[in-house]
């Protein structure tokens, strides 16, 4: 039986809105629903002030509609009821002064903002053989920011630099099965442990160290020292660029973390929704707290491409991204597109930036990862001293 916009339609009416008064279909919630392939995506609309206590009434219509025969998966995110179109729920902006954003010749997707110097927060050694340190971080969960890690950290390797992934996801480290990498660190001396090798990359990861059912109750000053030692006492030889997968959100821990590791900068992921921009500002505004340089912004999840006829579908709001990063002046790096191979590759532990190298999505993070790399020179300062690459 083939999945029908009627048949999803008909089963979300089970699904009540808030406060149990009607259904989220009556009541007008839904975007357009969107099914490819036996997935089904949509979105709900929901109060601003509410959207915290929203997260039940998203899963129970994402059960829902896995419940459906014929459906093989379904993405449903939560927006924010826009009232005058403006995001209303969003905190005041920073009090810092507006800072010019002149367009470059060279990069016309990203508006940069004039070189700051590089962060020099007192007290950070910086690690002896590693270049550059670059944290991606994102306001909240699941919005794809580890899937984006690795694959510009697999765009800058493909574009000729020396790259390393630091997981410090300690709470729900991925990179084991992002990178399909299994097994323990070895250790020549029983103190420095070597990373873990593929596609090119150095890699280490708490999963690496912990068995995955292992449970983690990691309180904050024990998530820092487990990430110094996964920083300090790892030969990485030397790298061009670590790129650090830092945990979700924008607590104590993460906190912490942006301020013990000496980051050359930081990259915010980010879903076009109005609810995920919100976190996204409080992810810029964290790394500017501790004086570490914004590189940019990347909206993940943007479009969707039909896969049957190539039509491209806004269901989550694409742009929202960049207009917020030109609204704060930060450079927008890139968009990526919501697209079942980036997941089914990711799953399978062969991201796509190295499963279809030809194809459009490791175009996308290619490009991606060399706004990042020439954000990095500009922070390091005009004559930085890099390998001369040329970018296509
Ligand atoms: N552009 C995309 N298109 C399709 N699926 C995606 C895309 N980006 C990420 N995903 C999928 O979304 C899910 C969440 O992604 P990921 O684990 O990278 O997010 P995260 O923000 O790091 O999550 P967490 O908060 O759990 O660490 C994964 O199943 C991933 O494969």
């Amino acid at each position: 039986m083939s999945v029908t916009k009627e048949l999803v339609t008909e089963r979300l009416r089970s699904v009540s809105g808030p406060d149990f008064s009607g259904n989220i279909v009556d009541l007008g919630m839904l975007s357009e629903i969107f099914i490819a392939d036996g997935k089904v995506f949509f979105s709900i609309t929901v109060p601003a002030e509410r959207a915290d206590h929203m997260e039940p009434l998203r899963a129970a219509a994402e059960r829902v509609v896995k419940a459906i025969p014929g459906v093989t998966g379904a993405v449903v995110t939560l927006t924010a009821e826009k009232k005058g179109g403006g995001m209303e729920a969003a905190p005041p902006p920073r009090p810092a002064p507006p800072r010019p954003v002149p367009q470059r010749a060279a990069a016309p997707a990203a508006r940069t903002p004039p070189p700051a110097p590089p962060s020099r927060a007192p007290g950070k050694r910086g690690v002896p053989g590693i270049d550059a340190i670059i944290a991606v971080a994102s306001g909240k969960g699941g919005v794809g920011k580890s899937t984006t890690a690795v694959n510009i950290a697999l765009g800058l390797a493909a574009n000729g630099l020396k790259v390393g992934v630091l997981d410090a996801d300690i709470y729900g480290p991925s990179m084991p099965k992002l990178l399909g990498i299994h097994g323990r660190p070895e250790s020549a001396d029983g103190k420095i442990l070597k990373p873990m090798l593929n596609y090119g990359l150095k890699v280490m990861s708490m999963g690496f160290l912990v068995d995955e059912e292992t449970p983690m109750i990691w309180r904050g000053p024990m998530v820092v020292s487990a990430l110094t030692q996964m920083l300090r006492e790892v030969d990485w030889g030397h790298l061009d660029v670590l790129v650090v997968d830092m945990p979700p959100g924008t607590g104590d821990a993460q906190l912490t973390m942006a301020q013990q590791v000496p980051l050359a900068g930081a990259i915010i992921v980010s879903t076009p929704q109005d609810l995920a921009l919100i976190d996204a500002r409080k992810g810029l505004n964290m790394f500017r707290k501790v004086d570490v340089p914004l590189l940019g912004i990347v909206e993940n999840m943007s479009y969707f491409i039909a896969p049957d006829t190539g039509k491209r579908y806004d269901i989550f709001g694409h742009g929202g991204a960049r207009r917020e990063a030109e609204r704060l002046g930060v450079t927008f790096l890139g968009e990526v597109p919501l697209e079942m191979g980036i997941r089914e590759s990711s799953d399978a532990g062969r991201p796509v930036t190295v499963s279809r190298p030809n194809g459009p999505e490791a175009a996308v993070y290619r490009d991606i990862a060399a706004r990042v790399w020439q954000r990095l020179q500009e922070e390091k300062g005009a004559g930085a001293s890099g390998p001369a690459i040329v970018f296509e």
